[in-house]
Order: C-alpha cells, then structure tokens, then sequence
C-alpha cells in the first residue's frame, strides 16, 4: 500500500521537475500585466524532436490499483494540466533496469509536471473529469517506451 503525497519540487526531483506558479514570477512581461516563471523544466528529446500533443484520458478513482509502469528512454515527457483538477502521479526509481520502490502524489491545481527521461512513472491519471492534458514529448523514430509489469500496488489518499 502507498499513501500519495502532497507533490512539491523537492519530494519529485529525483524524477523530474514540478512546475506552477509558486512564489514570484521569474520576470513581470507584457507591461508588467503578466508574470513569468521561466524555463522551469529539464525537458530532453534526444535524436528525436519536440512535439505538443493533446490528451483526453479517464479519470481513476483513490485508492488506485496499479501494475503497469514505463519509461521512455529517449525523452523527457511533460503533463500540462488543462484543467484546474488535481492528477496523480506515481513514479519509481531505476533498480537495475526494474522499477523500485514506487512513490505517489497528488498535484495540487495548476501544477504540471515534467518526468525526465527514462524516469519510471505510471500512465497519466487524472482523479477528476476532464481529464485533459498539454503533453510534450519527444517525436521521433523507435518507440521510445519500456513497460515493465510490477507486483500489484494500490495508492491510497492522503489523510493530511
Ligand atoms: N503513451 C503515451 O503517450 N503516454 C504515456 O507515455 C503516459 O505516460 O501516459
Ligand atoms: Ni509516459
């Protein structure tokens, strides 16, 4: 069993980078009407390029159960939220060339995600309708994508 945490930059940078609008904005543009936090991810395509795509995926319910997890090993992959609702995020460290100990959180609204390349994570999974998403990864030849059956997990809530 896994109780999924609150998700912050510091818990998730083993396995990528968490970006939102925490704290002031890196530059005040557009005649100080619009703030920007810059080049807040570590994204990576390889011999590939990058590409934009969109998702519309089914949200899951807590506790989650989960058997399945992937990496790509010739990209970095960015979940852009479109909504304001939170998604789960279950990722792993590499254990020579396995998943290890898997570790899950909850995003809180307006945060994305970018998992960097090779990173062990679970599919996308929204916990709210619409489950759509801005995803950038890479483009290019070979399927970029390891999957890897795990022994059966079930992430549950966090009772904060
Ligand atoms: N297959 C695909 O495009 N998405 C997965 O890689 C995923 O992590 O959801
Ligand atoms: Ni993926």
């Amino acid at each position: 069993m896994i109780i999924a945490q609150p998700l912050t930059a510091g818990a998730f940078a083993p396995f990528g980078d968490v970006m939102d609008t925490a704290g002031d904005p890196d530059r005040l543009i557009n005649a100080g009407l619009c703030g920007r936090w810059h080049d807040r991810a570590r994204l990576d395509f390889g011999d590939g390029r990058a590409g934009i795509s969109l998702f519309d995926a089914e949200p899951r319910a807590l506790p989650y159960s989960c058997d399945l997890l992937e990496r790509h090993p010739d990209g970095s992959q960015a979940f852009i939220p479109m909504s304001l609702n939170p998604f789960l995020v279950i990722v792993a460290p590499d254990d020579g060339g396995e998943p290890g100990q898997p570790q899950a959180f909850v995003t809180a609204p307006g945060q994305a995600i970018n998992l960097h390349r090779g990173t062990w994570h679970g599919v996308l999974t929204p916990l709210h309708a619409p489950g759509l998403f801005a995803v950038i990864d890479r483009i290019g030849d070979g399927a970029n994508l390891q999957e890897v059956r795990v022994t059966p997990f079930t992430v549950h809530p966090f009772s904060g």
